[in-house]
């Protein structure tokens, strides 16, 4: 499998694709029109900021799997584009927030303290001591809009400069608030009470132009403004404004509504704005902590269909993720049973969760049983991404359900499928840290590995039947390599699960089928 990496990436993360044995190939700075070319063969991209994937440039993506953002931001990426073709979206939070509270500090001093504007003095041959008297920042009020990941490390480090935090996020609570130091006010007091205001929210509808005129008004006047979040969250025409006026002392930017922006740009006229180039994260630490984080999500995906970090798929944390892994892929098998054994389209899905499995995060093994019941019959089209919409589309009903007790096993995976014509239960748990066994089947117990080429027999029970069906194989020259007896005393019938080293099928089949007791036979693929 191919991955292309079209922005700069730090080393280890390459390093990990090529070690899992993914091609790798590197084109940074590509025009949309080479974008297009060249990530139509690829099954993986690894992007930055610096790439857009628009909806066109996805269309172009044909074998594309997974987008992999080594940050956070996803504003570059079409993700309602990428969910209509089922292609997973990825990023890494929190492995560059440090860095970019750091540089947020960073700018914030270098306002107070006029750095960029000093130095470029100095470059010109100046030496201009009155002219930079700059301001400290122990005593001052910071006010922080938006206390995520960021927002909260940066409200840290200022306490540790001495400063009074003022924090508006109306999706924290107080007790939040509390812990971080911080104390949580509405807008406006926060605009009229700051002497240094930082922006850490997401772009999304509700934040952009967000900080324009009406806001900048509301502020003390020689307020000083940093945006290190995303570009269009401010009104640069607005900010340009303020600056002018003298109501805005300084401001710094290290994002902007376009990237790279505009070379005339008027905020480039003003003195008392300095910038970056989008560097908030920018350091060695981060880059190869997001480098690494989304190689290593990109191999989890390609390789084991393992999801982490996705956006448009329910993530698994990384504490959960062992935990959780083995149950992914029980229940996808669980599901590709289910469709091999329905006779008729499949009406409603019901899962439940038992035991230890139940405070667990069972949303990407909903993910993956729906993956297992739709590939049988969409093979490479389903994936965990599109499989609910698919199933709805279907007008499959799925529902869910956990209990905390699990009968005679510490985990009890049950998946109960209504086809039209009838229904099936199977039942799945984990042996050991990881093994799938299938447990039961309708009112069969057994104890199944679901793997391979498999056979699924019912039969009467009656001595000598099991010993045709491998007269039966050996003359085909099939070898069985497991099986599994399930019994039913009751209705005096059995099924037998077979792992073969071939699929069976056409003439051999139809031979097991003719065998005296056996009432079914048809073959699996797990
Ligand atoms: N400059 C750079 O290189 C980097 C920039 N970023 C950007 O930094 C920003 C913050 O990132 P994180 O802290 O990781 O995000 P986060 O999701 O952890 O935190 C965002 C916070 O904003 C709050 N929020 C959302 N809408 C709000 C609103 N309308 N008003 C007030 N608060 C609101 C949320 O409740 C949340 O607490 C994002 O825009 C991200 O894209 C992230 C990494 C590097
Ligand atoms: O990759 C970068 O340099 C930008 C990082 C960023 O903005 C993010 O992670 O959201």
């Amino acid at each position: 499998m191919k991955v292309l990496i079209s922005d700069h990436i730090a080393e280890e993360g390459k390093e990990i694709l090529k070690a899992a044995g993914l091609e790798v190939v590197e084109k940074v700075g590509l025009s949309p029109e080479d974008l297009k070319e060249a990530i139509a063969d690829v099954d993986a991209i690894l992007i930055r900021s610096g790439t857009k994937l628009t909806a066109e440039v996805i269309a172009a993506a044909t074998r594309l799997k997974v987008i992999a953002r080594a940050g956070t931001g996803l504003d570059n990426v079409d993700i309602d584009a990428a969910n209509k073709r089922g292609i997973v979206v990825m990023n890494v939070p929190g492995g560059n927030t440090v860095s970019a509270a750091e540089h947020t500090i960073s700018m914030m001093l270098a306002l107070s303290r006029n750095i960029p504007q000093a130095t470029a003095s100095m470059k010109a041959g100046k030496w201009e001591k009155k002219k930079f008297l700059g301001r400290e920042v122990a005593g001052k009020t910071l006010g922080i809009i938006g206390v995520g990941r960021i927002g909260s490390i940066v409200a840290d480090r200022a306490r540790g400069l001495k400063m009074k935090v003022l924090a508006y996020d109306p999706y924290i609570t107080q007790e939040t608030a509390e812990k971080l130091g911080v104390e949580l006010v509405d807008l406006d007091s926060l605009l009229a009470r700051s002497d240094y205001i930082s922006v850490h929210v997401p772009l999304t509808k509700e934040t952009k132009g967000f900080i324009n005129r009406e806001l900048f008004a509301k502020m003390k006047d020689g307020v000083m403004f940093i945006n290190c979040a995303r570009g269009g969250i401010v009104n640069e025409e607005d900010l340009y404004q303020a600056l002018v006026s003298g109501k805005v002392a300084g401001a710094a930017l290290d994002v902007f509504e376009v990237e790279p922006p505009p070379k005339d740009h008027p905020l480039f006229g003003l003195e008392n704005f300095i910038c970056t180039p989008h560097l908030g994260a920018s350091t060695r630490e981060a880059q190869k902590n997001v480098a690494t984080a989304a190689a290593s999500q990109i191999v989890d995906y390609l390789l084991h269909g393992v999801v982490r970090n996705a956006v448009n798929v329910p993530s698994v944390s990384a504490d959960q993720l062992p935990r959780i892994q083995p149950f992914i892929t029980l229940g996808e098998k669980i599901g590709a049973l289910h469709t091999q054994l329905a006779d008729g389209p499949i009406e409603a899905v019901s899962i439940t969760y038992q035991g230890e499995m139940a405070d667990m995060e069972t949303g990407p093994i909903t993910l993956a049983i729906l993956k297992g019941i739709l590939s049988p019959v969409m093979g490479d089209e389903v994936n965990y991404v599109n499989a609910p919409i698919i199933a709805r589309d279907r007008g499959i009903k799925v529902t869910e359900s956990k209990t905390a007790t699990a009968e005679d096993f510490t985990n009890l995976l049950i998946v109960r499928v209504r086809y039209r014509g009838g229904e099936n239960e199977i039942s799945g748990t984990i042996f050991g840290k990881k093994e799938p066994r299938i447990v039961r089947i309708n009112d069969f117990r057994l104890d199944a590995i679901p793997e391979g080429h498999m056979l699924f027999i019912y039969n009467e029970d009656r001595p000598g039947v099991i010993g045709k069906i491998g007269i039966t194989l050996g003359e085909a020259g099939i070898n069985i390599s497991r099986m599994h007896v399930g019994q039913e005393p009751a209705q005096k019938s059995n099924i037998i699960l077979l792992t073969t080293d071939k699929s069976v099928n056409g003439e051999v089949l139809e031979r097991l089928k003719k065998l005296p007791h056996v009432l079914s036979a048809r073959p699996l693929e797990l």
